[in-house]
């Protein structure tokens, strides 16, 4: 059984009066060690199926099972726990703090969970790789979109997630940022046998990719790496 799997999801939105649908009879699965890219066009519905997956949002119907326990019908406290201990999440949005220096994102991850974070050699090493050593001493609105990007990254590897959910994790980094990033991320997943699922645009990060989820009009399916258009 795949550690990840999605059975016959559907989400739709709106009220009782008008319903659109967003995805449609989703199936989906992730095994430990890959890494999955997210594609297809604007308003497919990439974002609200990692949503979902997260536990963010849930499913109008359908089963997302992990590790074989069925994540929408756990507790919302026992979902908030899983999230804290198994998933680290790369958002559009950074979601950092604003009234938190840089160096302070990471303080307040070790008191929210105490146990299992990253040792300090890892972090010196990725704040290297990052390059977000200088920005320690920073709020996030000095900062620009990639350094936020940087930041929100190294933040959401922090807690040694064996989940990594990102929504175009490098949109705002320069060519070769991106690519370096990807590299990391491909890494963990490979060396570390983490399981890593990304929304992209970008074809040229489908090279660090094992397989490619395809999602049109709500629709998705497994698609050739190789034979991914990006629209
Ligand atoms: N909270 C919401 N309420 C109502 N409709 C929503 C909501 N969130 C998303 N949608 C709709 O669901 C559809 C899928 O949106 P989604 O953001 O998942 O697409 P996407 O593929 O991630 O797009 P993009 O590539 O532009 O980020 C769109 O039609 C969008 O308008």
């Amino acid at each position: 059984m795949a550690r990840i799997e999605v059975k016959n999801v559907n989400k739709m939105f709106g009220n009782k009066f008008a319903q659109t649908p967003a995805l449609t009879d989703i199936n989906f699965s992730a095994n430990d060690g890959e890494v999955i890219a997210i594609t297809g066009p604007s308003g497919s519905g990439k974002s609200t199926f990692m949503k979902i997956l997260g536990g963010i949002l849930s499913a109008t119907d359908g089963e997302i099972n992990v590790d074989g326990d069925n994540y929408q019908n756990m507790k919302e406290s026992v979902k908030t726990k899983f999230r804290l201990n198994h998933l680290g999440f790369i958002l559009q949005a950074y979601n950092l703090l604003p009234y938190l220096k840089v160096k302070d994102q990471f303080k307040l991850v070790d008191k929210i969970k105490k146990h299992g974070n990253m040792d300090k050699d890892t972090f010196d090493q990725l704040v290297d790789k990052l390059q977000i050593g200088d920005l320690m001493q920073h709020y996030p609105d000095e900062l620009s979109g990639g350094q936020q990007q940087r930041v929100a990254i190294l933040r959401a590897l922090y807690t040694n997630p064996d989940v990594i959910l990102a929504d175009e994790p490098t949109a705002a980094l320069d060519g070769k940022m991106a690519i370096e990033t990807m590299q990391l991320l491909q890494e963990l997943a490979h060396k570390q046998n983490c399981i890593v699922i990304l929304i992209t645009h970008d074809a040229r990060l489908l090279d660090y990719v094992d397989r490619n989820f395809q999602i049109v009009d709500g629709k998705g399916k497994f698609i050739n790496v190789d034979d991914a258009k990006l629209v």
